[in-house]
């Protein structure tokens, strides 16, 4: 299969919502709990080994790095049929081009961050997904071998409230058997609340487990309509 996320490229890392590029086009958001693997996912999703760096030190992602996909990025309207094609787009009317983003949100929760910083980010993402005209949804990446976490809960809760679609990937599978992965799925699905707009799967970046149906879901987000997110964001 065909990988819909490559060619992916860094375009800068921002310590501020106000200094993302221009809010426009259509992103998701990757976002998680320190060391839970999100720049892993994102490398295995992009096809590309050294695009977000990966650590085994956690706390490392600490900026907002934003990723173009650049077949899309400044296509002209006249030829957004052809970009269509490879990755159909709900695009609102006057839209001036079909940018495509993906957005490394910083890590949360590491113990080392000091408290000043943690608060920053905490307000920071929060700007971010009440104001982002752009984010069509987020992918929550946890791993499937702890409970969900309070950042966990909150993100979940926000796209609850708001309407915002949310992927979950439930991540590191390669470390559980593929029964107890599959029982931490069940158990995950399960406790969603009635309405919350969310699915999940089972995923690794090490081992490749569950890389295609994950690119499927970050295309079918990025396909959402924008009247598909609550306007109140
Ligand atoms: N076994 C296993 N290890 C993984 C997997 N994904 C990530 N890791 C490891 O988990 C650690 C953290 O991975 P990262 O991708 O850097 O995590 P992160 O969430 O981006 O971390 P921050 O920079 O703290 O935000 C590294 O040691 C990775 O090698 C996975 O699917 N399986």
């Amino acid at each position: 299969m065909s990988n819909p996320l490559q060619g992916a490229q860094f375009v800068l890392a921002a310590h501020r919502v106000s200094q993302l590029p221009a809010d426009r086009g259509a992103e998701v958001a990757f976002a998680g709990r320190s060391n839970a693997g999100k720049s892993s996912a994102l490398n295995a999703l992009t096809g590309h080994k050294g695009l977000a760096r990966t650590s085994k030190t956690p706390g490392r992602t600490q900026q907002m790095v934003s990723f173009s996909l650049p077949p899309y990025k400044d296509v002209p309207v006249s030829r957004a049929q052809d970009a269509q094609e490879r990755l159909p787009l709900a695009q609102a009317e006057g839209e001036p081009s079909l940018e495509v983003r993906l957005v490394d949100l910083p890590g949360y929760g590491y113990a080392k961050v000091p408290q000043e910083l943690r608060e920053h980010w905490r307000q920071e993402i929060d700007r971010y997904l009440h104001q982002r005209r752009s984010l069509r949804g987020v992918v929550l990446i946890a791993d499937i071998r702890h409970p969900l976490k309070e950042f966990d809960r909150m993100m979940l809760d926000f796209c609850f409230a708001t309407g915002l679609p949310c992927h979950l990937l439930l991540t590191k599978a390669d470390k559980l058997s593929r029964n107890q992965a599959a029982q931490a799925l069940a158990a995950m699905r399960k406790s969603f609340p009635d309405g919350l707009h969310a699915t999940a799967q089972v995923f690794s970046s090490t081992a490749g487990t569950g890389v295609d149906e994950a690119r499927a879901a970050v295309v079918a987000l990025l396909r959402q309509p924008r009247e598909g997110v609550h306007q109140d964001r």
